[in-house]
């Protein structure tokens, strides 16, 4: 077994193969811990059980008051019917083994038997509360859980999401939040059941001492088998969490739209589906193992149950005959053994349930508390810091970014000034370093060191929603929502609910008003194919809606990061008029290979290996004859159609080079 030292806290560190079936079946960080609780024995599951119901409780009774106080009080009350129950039967025994006419000891347990009957129908009347309650409690536990979780993971900054732990953490956290109603209503049941168990108890102690041992000799092993059955199923489901992500992988890429053109043209369907053969072969070994131990188990309990309560009913036929008890009381006990036979059940289930639905809860509960690291640090409310104003100058200062990790810096002391109504470009090979640098001048990342100023002032002293809304971004990575497509648009303002005219003047200066009127529903057209009546784009469609996502605001500041890699040469000699439209009004920065298309920017920053190499204006840098003019005369020789000599590229790089 690998050693674990922290096991919520263990980074994502390839750990010890263990099952050398299946090499791709690695365990990953978080797995070990799951696997340590599994382990940890059936000791840990009783030792964990008062935490996780009192957590429970508390969770409940933060969604609602009233219902988890009903739940409280007809617990509580059943438990006490269910004694006086036991009890008002003793008493109706004793009156009808008295001596005397039959008729005489109906009418003499009559009261007896009214008591039952009441005590039977408030009993059913509380269970009927009791489910009705925790009926209405699920939508608010439901509710008060996951928009928690919600809240959570769409305010954590950007850079919770490049660490591998984070997002695995995230993703079962989301899965023990729909654990929460399960643990809260088994831990409700669980009470219940210790209720009975402990009325059953209170009773037959009350008719005699002697009769509580019969009872915890005929219960106890039957509930040690269901809870050492539970025990092997949680460790089975621990143990297997690496396969059944391996599973929910394969279904994915099988089942779903994305992977289909794929799997088809590469003919990976038999290798797909061999993988899952293979992966089902360990899956139901480990079923079959896991049944034959159970089976195992629970026969065992059930036969020293069985015989143990064979010794009870002995015992007590002996003491009858030897006039240690009365007739009734040894009534009662059988009554009582087999009421509490029937609670230890809902017990041992209900702490079977407590525990694997508590272990899910755990990981909602840890991710909420490490995921407080990732908030942005401004404790207080973003109202009290000063709105900025109109934005008039950019300043990166020294600026670097290093992801987790990463052995260098993505942005390496980076510094730069960007000026009013300025259009400027950042240029540079694959991985330079240059969204990386925009998504830390939009505010989505914080830079590792350095400082990022507007109209003068860092980040950190303007209201961050405030400066934000006065920055407009079109990311490379663009989304595609499932909404209409005035919505897809209208996202780039949405704080400001844009009518029509607005989204269809943004659409136009990103070329996509023409396209999406042809659409069946026009603007209203639902862009996810997943639903019925849904249509998709191409890819030059969409990134035509997400340009004019990015026109919608009329940002102080746009960034566009690769806005026309996908569009036609009409659409993008088009988009980019609109670009050189702000020049002179507003901050533009482009992100862009064709370079074609950064002539006319104020200023260019070429960037390599996360520094900064060279700046300065087509024409300068073109001059100075570095990098960026080896780009630009590399990517114009494509199209020179003058002969093969004039398209040879220069084989030296000069880095470094800064021109005015
Ligand atoms: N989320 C991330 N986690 C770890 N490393 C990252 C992440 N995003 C980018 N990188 C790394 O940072 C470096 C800079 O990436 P960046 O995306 O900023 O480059 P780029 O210049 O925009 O590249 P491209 O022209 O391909 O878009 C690269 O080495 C990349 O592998």
């Amino acid at each position: 077994m690998p050693r674990i030292d922290h096991p919520d806290r263990t980074p994502a560190r390839p750990q010890p193969q263990r099952d050398s079936v299946l090499p791709e079946l690695r365990e990953v960080w978080w797995e070990t811990g799951v696997r340590a609780r599994a382990q940890a024995g059936l000791f840990a599951v009783f030792s964990e059980l008062p935490r996780l119901v009192w957590a429970a409780l508390v969770v409940s009774w933060r969604a609602d008051r009233l219902r988890t106080s009903v739940v409280g009080v007809t617990t509580v009350g059943a438990g006490v019917m269910a004694a006086f129950g036991l009890l008002a039967a003793q008493r109706v025994l004793v009156e009808l083994f008295a001596g005397g006419p039959t008729a005489d000891k109906v009418l003499a347990a009559l009261p007896a038997l009214a008591a039952l009957a009441a005590v039977t129908a408030l009993r059913a009347g509380m269970a009927a509360a009791m489910g009705y309650a925790q009926n209405g409690l699920t939508p608010k536990v439901d509710r008060e859980v996951e928009r928690g979780l919600f809240e959570v993971t769409t305010a954590v900054r950007l850079e919770a999401f490049d660490a591998d732990a984070f997002a695995d953490d995230m993703e079962r956290a989301s899965r023990g939040a729909n654990s929460t109603t399960g643990l809260v209503q088994a831990s409700m049941n669980l009470l219940a059941g210790l209720a009975g168990v402990l009325a059953v108890a209170v009773a037959v102690v009350v008719v005699h001492p002697l009769l509580l041992l019969a009872l915890l000799v005929a219960t106890v092993p039957n509930g040690w088998a269901s809870l050492r059955a539970g025990h092997l199923r949680y460790q089975t489901y621990a143990a297997g969490s690496v396969r059944r992500r391996r599973l929910w992988l394969l279904h994915r890429l099988m089942a779903e739209r994305d992977s289909a053109p794929e799997l088809r043209s590469y003919g990976l369907r038999g290798f797909l589906l061999d993988q899952y053969d293979r992966v089902m072969a360990v899956e139901t070994g480990i079923q079959l193992a896991l049944a034959r131990r159970v089976t195992t188990t629970t026969t065992v309990g059930a036969m020293i149950g069985g015989v143990a309560t064979a010794v009870v009913y002995v015992l007590l036929g002996l003491l009858l005959i030897d006039g240690q008890i009365p007739l009734a009381a040894a009534a009662t006990c059988v009554i009582a053994v087999q009421s509490a036979q029937r609670s230890l059940a809902v017990v041992t289930f209900q702490v079977d349930r407590v525990y694997t639905e508590g272990q899910h809860f755990r990981d909602y509960t840890g991710f909420m508390t490490r995921a407080a690291d990732y908030l942005p640090p401004h404790a207080e409310p973003a109202a009290e810091l000063p709105a900025p104003g109109r934005l008039e100058g950019i300043t990166v200062d020294a600026v670097s970014l290093r992801y987790p990790d990463r052995d260098t810096a993505a942005v390496d002391q980076v510094s730069l000034t960007i000026e009013a109504g300025q259009t400027v470009a950042f240029v540079g090979e694959n991985g330079s370093g240059k969204s990386t640098l925009a998504t830390m001048i939009v505010t989505l990342r914080t830079p590792t060191s350095g400082t990022i100023r507007y109209n003068g002032r860092p980040a950190e002293d303007w209201g961050s929603d405030a400066l934000r809304a006065r920055i407009g971004v079109v990311t490379q990575e663009y989304h595609k929502w499932p909404f209409t497509a005035a919505t897809n648009i209208a996202v780039g303002d949405i704080t400001t609910h844009a009518e029509r005219t607005r989204i269809e003047a943004a659409a136009a200066r990103a070329v996509a008003h023409d396209m999406i009127t042809d659409l069946p529903h026009g603007y209203e057209t639902l862009l996810d194919r997943t639903f019925a009546g849904g249509q998709d784009l191409s890819g030059g469609q969409w990134q035509r809606i997400t340009a004019a996502r990015g026109f919608l605001r009329d940002a102080d500041v746009l960034v566009m990061d690769e806005p026309s890699s996908a569009l036609d040469p009409r659409a993008e000699d088009a988009l980019f008029q609109a670009i050189r439209d702000r020049q002179g009004r507003g901050i533009t920065i482009l992100i862009t290979h064709r370079l074609a298309n950064v002539r006319h920017a104020d200023r260019i920053f070429v960037l390599h290996h996360g520094r900064l190499v060279e700046s300065g204006t087509h024409d300068h840098l073109m001059n100075a004859d570095g990098r960026y003019a080896e780009l630009f005369t590399l990517q114009a020789a494509g199209y020179d159609t003058t002969g093969p000599a004039a398209a040879v590229p220069r084989q030296t790089a000069t880095a470094g080079r800064s021109t005015p």
